[in-house]
């Protein structure tokens, strides 16, 4: 089980989700609660080992602007939330880094439809931490994809059962009121999804 901790601010809650064992962070580089700058996700993605994979998020912005704010940060990986084209996959490839496309179950559930690399399949409104019917996509995505929303330490074993998915990913479900990461949650979660996966991580990269 791939297990994604996303919307990070703070230097303490990265090492808690690294020493937990989380296989990818996420900084959010749009409008939310949870965003920080390109500088500061810089600053936190520096004290990530490399085998954990560092993600910007974007929901909306122009491929430009994706790819100056991601060099600025030194991350691993872009993820594009919502309603982007092909197109701005497109323009991205040659940034040379990990492409997560992520939309509500309405969208295309192949992984690698538009070029991505890796798939997440999300809440119609992501962040917010509302749970949805996951069962309902069981059997429908194709390739590599982590389900999300409204997932936390106490959904998150049912939630796989329901959807079957590759990977997970969490933001509100680890955190104490919108935008406020807990270590102990994170490591819970962690444990919680990796434990529903019988104990084995899934590989990327
Ligand atoms: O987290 C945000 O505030 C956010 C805002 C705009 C676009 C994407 C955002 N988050 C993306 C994520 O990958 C979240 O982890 C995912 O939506 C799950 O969120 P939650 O339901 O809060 O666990």
């Amino acid at each position: 089980m791939y297990v994604k901790i996303c919307g990070l601010r703070e230097p303490e809650h990265v090492t808690a989700a690294v020493e937990a064992g989380a296989d990818a962070i996420g900084f959010v580089l749009t409008r939310s609660s949870r965003r920080v700058t390109p500088e500061r996700a810089r600053e936190l993605a520096s004290a990530v080992p490399s085998h954990v994979l560092t993600v910007a998020v974007f929901a909306g912005e122009a491929p430009e602007e994706v790819r100056a704010a991601a060099l600025e940060a030194g991350v691993r990986a872009v993820q594009l939330h919502g309603d982007h084209p092909h197109e701005d996959f497109t323009a991205l490839k040659d940034l040379g880094v990990t492409l997560i496309r992520a939309g509500a179950a309405s969208t295309d559930l192949r992984c690698g439809a538009f070029d991505e690399d890796l798939l997440i399949v999300d809440a119609p409104k992501p962040g917010s931490g509302e749970p949805w019917d996951w069962a309902a996509v069981r059997g429908r995505p194709e390739g590599r994809w982590m389900l999300a929303g409204g997932l936390d330490p106490s959904n998150v074993a049912e939630a796989i059962a329901a959807a079957g998915p590759w990977g997970v990913d969490v933001s509100s479900g680890v955190e104490t009121a919108p935008g406020v990461k807990d270590s102990g949650l994170i490591g819970d979660f962690v444990a919680a999804a990796r434990s529903a996966s019988g104990g084995s991580p899934s590989s990327y990269r």
